[in-house]
């Protein structure tokens, strides 16, 4: 009886040793030249590096405080864009990066986000929104962005946050972290 006791307690702090040590996982989304590898290498070794267009996907690990997050940043181009679906699976918190100076293709990363956030797999999972870009002149602004997305009708099932940022000068990043943080551990 002893020995089964220690055994059962044993493996019951080996599972919350792994818990601790589980990165969280999060998908990096959005239209192609958003910014989303400019903002994993920002947020990654804190410099701004010179990205070419992502074929595929980057996947590296980011401390941020006492998180270990995995970030998945994948290609936005749009023959890429149907193989999104291939990464939901265990899916964290969701970074969607929108270029807000891009006006005329504000549509269609509306569209591309809906599609996303209508798939059974994300369903609940956090939603963070980086309105990127925001030192462009003639830049949307979040509330803008967010009044165009218009989450604040449907999206109920979800925690979700629009915010403004710009990942060459590494502007509202930290911020949209923290807000990343608090959701996931709802
Ligand atoms: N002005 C400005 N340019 C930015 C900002 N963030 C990224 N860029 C630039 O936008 C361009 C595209 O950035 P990427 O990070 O490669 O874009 P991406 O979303 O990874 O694009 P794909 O890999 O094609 O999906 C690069 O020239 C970046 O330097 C920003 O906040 N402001
Ligand atoms: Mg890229």
């Amino acid at each position: 009886m002893g020995l089964s006791v220690s055994s059962l307690w044993g493996s019951l702090t080996s599972l919350v040793a792994w818990g601790k040590d589980k990165d969280v996982r999060i998908l990096m989304l959005g239209l192609d030249s958003a910014g989303k590898t400019t903002i994993l290498y920002r947020l990654q070794i804190g410099e701004v590096v010179s990205t070419i267009p992502t074929i595929g996907f980057n996947v590296e690990t980011v401390q941020y405080k006492t998180i270990k997050f995995q970030v998945w940043d994948l290609g936005g181009q749009s023959s890429i864009r149907p193989y999104w679906r291939c990464y939901f699976p265990n899916t964290s918190a969701i970074i969607y990066v929108i270029d807000s100076s891009d006006h005329a293709r504000m549509q269609t990363s509306r569209e591309e986000l809906l599609t996303m956030l209508s798939e059974e797999e994300l369903t609940g999972v956090p939603l963070l929104v980086f309105c990127n870009k925001q030192d462009v002149v003639g830049a949307l602004k979040p509330e803008e962005i967010s009044e165009q997305l218009g989450l604040a009708g449907g999206e109920k099932s979800r925690e979700w946050s629009v915010r403004g940022s710009c990942a060459l000068k590494g502007e509202g990043l930290e911020e949209g972290l923290d807000w990343l943080v608090n959701a996931i551990q709802k």
